[in-house]
């Protein structure tokens, strides 16, 4: 798949490191769609460093339909996207949501039909160091899984040859789940104490932790997710593999007083337990922590 026109949505960690990965491969058309002008792209990553200088649109004015939108927005920011994606989408544009938690199509609101959404998780740890300036930190093999169907393919077709992969994946509803129970833990317990993933590290914090991923591994089964008995201890240990200097998403949003996006990860959580009438104390205890930090910011 060549000479494909890309519209990146969202220039942070995930959406910088993405465009200036594709535009760096040199196969398709990038366009960088962002809220700020961005006169170039810095990419530090585990191989080097690209400089490249995409395109930037700071309005959908005047803008035509795509082969593909990548949506890199935090989840809470889709809403917003809306007025991007009626000018970028066609009736064949594809469009992947680049976000955590589950249920990405649904937060499109109808703006996308759900047949042309590729929802993506994503591993890898993308940090804005500046404006413009990333840095790629791979804490798995895999980048970013995708469901493996015709568009999934598709997705991971787009990017090969880049320095970032998209990987068909089977069993996406376990995936996903296994994804958000990862940030249910580092990404709030980071983001709370306002330390990188090195927190993780104290006992005091593991014991948490754990208990966290208790509760939320029995609402995932409830939802479907094919999750083991020792599914707690593996995803804290999988935790332990991942660079301690990293932060997270959250950490560096609590750091700059943004409001944090806790309602698609702890949030969805505690009201998937309320449908099934599952108690999960720990998490409703920190969903409402980082809601007042959250309501706190901007
Ligand atoms: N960072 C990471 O390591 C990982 C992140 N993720 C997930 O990826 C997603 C993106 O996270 P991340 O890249 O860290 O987030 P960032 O906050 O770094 O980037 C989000 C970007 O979206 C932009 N944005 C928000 N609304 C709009 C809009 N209406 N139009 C244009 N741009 C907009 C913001 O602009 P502005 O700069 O103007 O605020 C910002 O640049 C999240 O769901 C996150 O949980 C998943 C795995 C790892
Ligand atoms: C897995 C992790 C913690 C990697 O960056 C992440 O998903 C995030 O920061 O939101």
């Amino acid at each position: 798949m060549t000479g494909q026109s890309v519209a990146v949505i969202g220039l942070g960690g995930i959406g910088g490191s993405l465009a200036a990965a594709l535009q760096a491969a040199g196969r398709h058309a990038v366009l960088c769609c962002a809220r700020r002008p961005l006169d170039r792209l810095i990419l530090d990553h585990p191989e080097g460093r690209e400089e490249v200088s995409p395109p930037v649109a700071t309005t959908p004015e005047g803008l035509s339909p795509v082969d593909w939108v990548a949506l890199c927005t935090k989840a809470q920011d889709s809403a917003a996207a809306a007025p991007w994606l009626r000018v970028l989408c066609g009736p064949a544009t594809r469009v992947a949501v680049l976000q955590n938690g589950i249920g990405h199509a649904a937060r499109l609101g109808g703006v996308v039909p759900p047949e042309r959404v590729v929802p993506a998780i994503v591993y890898f740890n993308g940090e804005r160091l500046g404006d413009g300036h990333l840095r790629l930190r791979r804490v798995t093999e895999c980048d970013m899984a995708v469901p493996d169907d015709e568009a999934g393919r598709g997705f991971a077709a787009l990017l090969a040859g880049s320095l970032v992969g998209a990987h068909p994946a089977p069993d996406f509803v376990t995936r996903a789940w296994r994804k958000l129970l990862i940030n249910i833990v580092a990404n709030p317990l980071t983001a709370i104490t306002r330390q990188r993933q090195q927190v993780l590290r104290r006992d005091d914090i593991r014991a948490l932790g754990l208990a966290l991923l208790e509760e939320a591994v029995a609402v995932g089964r409830a939802e479907g997710a094919e999750l083991p008995g020792d599914a707690a201890r593996a995803v804290w240990a999988l935790l332990m593999t991942y660079p301690a200097e990293a932060g997270t998403s959250m950490y560096q949003d609590a750091l700059a007083g943004r409001p944090l996006e806790i309602e698609a990860l702890t949030g969805t959580v505690v009201a998937a337990a309320e449908r099934h009438g599952i108690p999960v104390p720990q998490n409703r205890a920190m969903l409402a922590l980082l809601r007042a930090v959250s309501d706190a910011a901007g």
